[in-house]
């Protein structure tokens, strides 16, 4: 397979990224989530979150930070409250009601990547990275990966620009988790999102990759996609992101700049007892 080795320049990166107005792109309403041992995992929770903006969400072990996203994603139901988002003709509806292909749909719109890449190991970067496309795909065509031009053409521009190409035919499992993590942001951005949610993306990663990694989703959000990152390390948030959604109780206690992020704020963060 021949594959192009251009330059991707940063107006072509904006136009595989979709951006949109600046305005509120989701918005949460008394949002709650109980499991059956935690009736009062997430309480209550509201907040808007904005198109380009890079968003930290805090909190200690446990606090409830990847179910928020999960919440979000629709990859867990709700126990109350409405989550809603322009979805429809710019119709604002309640994401938590939608079944089957437009749950599906808005998945796609709002894309998820996570500690553990989630990457196919035998597969190769540049298929790893077209099945972001699955949604959009037929079952029987992504079976024989049978992928369109525009589809590979778009997975290869991406991989370019995270500087992931030279290994598009490498298998994923060969890969070290820094690049793993760059091959799972591309195949996020093959769905087109205009949220992207990273649970934890730099967990496992050094401070090298760490640097790479959140870069990459900063840039993101410069072009305008809502970005909304889980991150274990104040310092990660208050060096990177641009706003900051601490959690504690089941509760957001902190809604702000990182520049508020205080000594009494982090202690109620992470000294809060269960
Ligand atoms: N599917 C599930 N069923 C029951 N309980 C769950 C489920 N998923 C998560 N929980 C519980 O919800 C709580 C919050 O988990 P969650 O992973 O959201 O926290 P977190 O803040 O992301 O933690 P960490 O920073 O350690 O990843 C935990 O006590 C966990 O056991």
């Amino acid at each position: 397979m021949n594959i192009a080795l251009t330059k991707v320049s940063e107006n072509e990166i904006k136009s595989l990224i979709s951006a949109s107005s600046r305005g509120p792109v989701l918005r949460a309403r008394n949002l709650s989530k109980a499991w059956p041992r935690q009736p009062y995992l997430l309480k209550n929770i509201n907040f808007d979150l904005y198109a380009g903006e890079m968003a930290g969400v805090i909190g200690k072990s446990g606090s409830g930070k990847s179910t928020l996203l999960q919440l979000l994603n629709g990859m867990q139901s709700i126990s109350g409250g409405e989550i809603l988002s322009h979805y429809d003709a710019g119709k604002l509806i309640d994401i938590t009601k939608l079944k089957r292909r437009a749950l599906t749909s808005w998945r796609s719109r709002c894309s998820m990547i996570f500690q553990d890449y989630c990457l196919v190991p035998r597969l190769d970067v540049l298929t790893n990275v077209m099945l972001g496309r699955l949604h959009h795909t037929s079952t029987l065509k992504s079976l024989f990966n049978l992928f369109s031009e525009a589809d590979r053409s778009r997975a290869i521009s991406l991989l370019e620009w995270m500087n992931m190409l030279p290994y598009a035919l490498q298998r994923a499992e060969y890969l070290s988790g820094g690049q793993m993590q760059r091959v799972a942001i591309c195949r996020a951005l093959m769905q087109n999102p205009n949220i992207l949610l990273a649970d934890e993306p730099v967990a496992a990663l050094d401070p090298a990759n760490t640097h790479l990694i959140m870069s990459a989703l900063c840039k993101i959000a410069g072009q305008g996609v809502a970005v909304m990152v889980n991150l274990h390390s104040p310092e990660l948030v208050k060096k990177y992101c641009s706003r900051v959604i601490g959690i504690a109780g089941g509760q957001i206690i902190f809604d702000g700049p990182p520049s508020g992020l205080n000594a009494k704020i982090l202690h109620q963060l992470y000294n809060e007892k269960d």
